[in-house]
């Protein structure tokens, strides 16, 4: 059994659709979906703001690589292509595994450059961060402290502020 964070996030297209085909095709691992916010893009400005999410997933039968082959699958299901030219460019979905964590709550630690975790850059994004707190109000980025102090002091606080909630859109699941 394992239990991971995963951020999804587009800005191309329908993209309350592709968040809601994310969720869908999650299936029965999904435990709790955050708001949804409208992001300001991080890393590459030149492009459309973004709509972001947090789903916290679970699976009995499922370890640290099957959820990096999940995001996979969901991202080529909404037609994502890569342009090498802009490693933060625009996308219809992006699904990155931001921690994963044993049965008996213990993080997993990774540097291999294939699934790394926790994701290398989670702690620097609010828009990981400020959804992520909606569902684990006490949840921490292994190694990098708790979400809380990080949207309020770390490298991310000063996006913070530019993250807009949109309870407007709503992302439903089923157990
Ligand atoms: N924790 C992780 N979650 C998702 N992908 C990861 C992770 N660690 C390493 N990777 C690797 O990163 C590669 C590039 O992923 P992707 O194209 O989604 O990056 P990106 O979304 O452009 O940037 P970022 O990873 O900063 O969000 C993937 O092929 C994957 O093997
Ligand atoms: N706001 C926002 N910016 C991004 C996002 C994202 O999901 N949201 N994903 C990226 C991929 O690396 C790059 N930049």
């Amino acid at each position: 059994m394992t239990r991971a964070l995963l951020s999804i996030g587009g800005n191309l297209g329908d993209r309350l659709a592709h968040l809601r085909a994310a969720v869908a095709g999650l299936g029965d691992t999904v435990l709790v979906v955050s708001g949804v916010y409208e992001t300001p893009p991080w890393g590459d400005a030149d492009q459309p703001s973004y709509l972001n999410a947090a789903v916290m997933v679970a699976a009995p039968d499922r370890g640290p690589r099957d959820w990096l082959e999940t995001a996979w699958r969901l991202e080529a299901e909404a037609g994502r292509t890569r342009d090498p030219e802009r490693r933060f460019g625009p996308r219809t979905l992006d699904v990155d595994v931001i921690a994963v964590w044993a049965d008996d709550g213990t993080p997993v630690l990774s540097d291999d450059e294939r699934l790394t975790l926790p994701h290398p850059r989670a702690h620097l994004r609010a828009f990981v961060l400020r959804p992520w707190i909606d569902i684990d109000p006490f949840g921490a980025v292994p190694g990098h402290g708790s979400l809380d102090v990080l949207l309020r002091e770390g490298p991310a606080a000063a996006d913070a502020g530019g993250i807009q909630p949109r309870p407007d859109l709503t992302l439903e699941f089923s157990r």
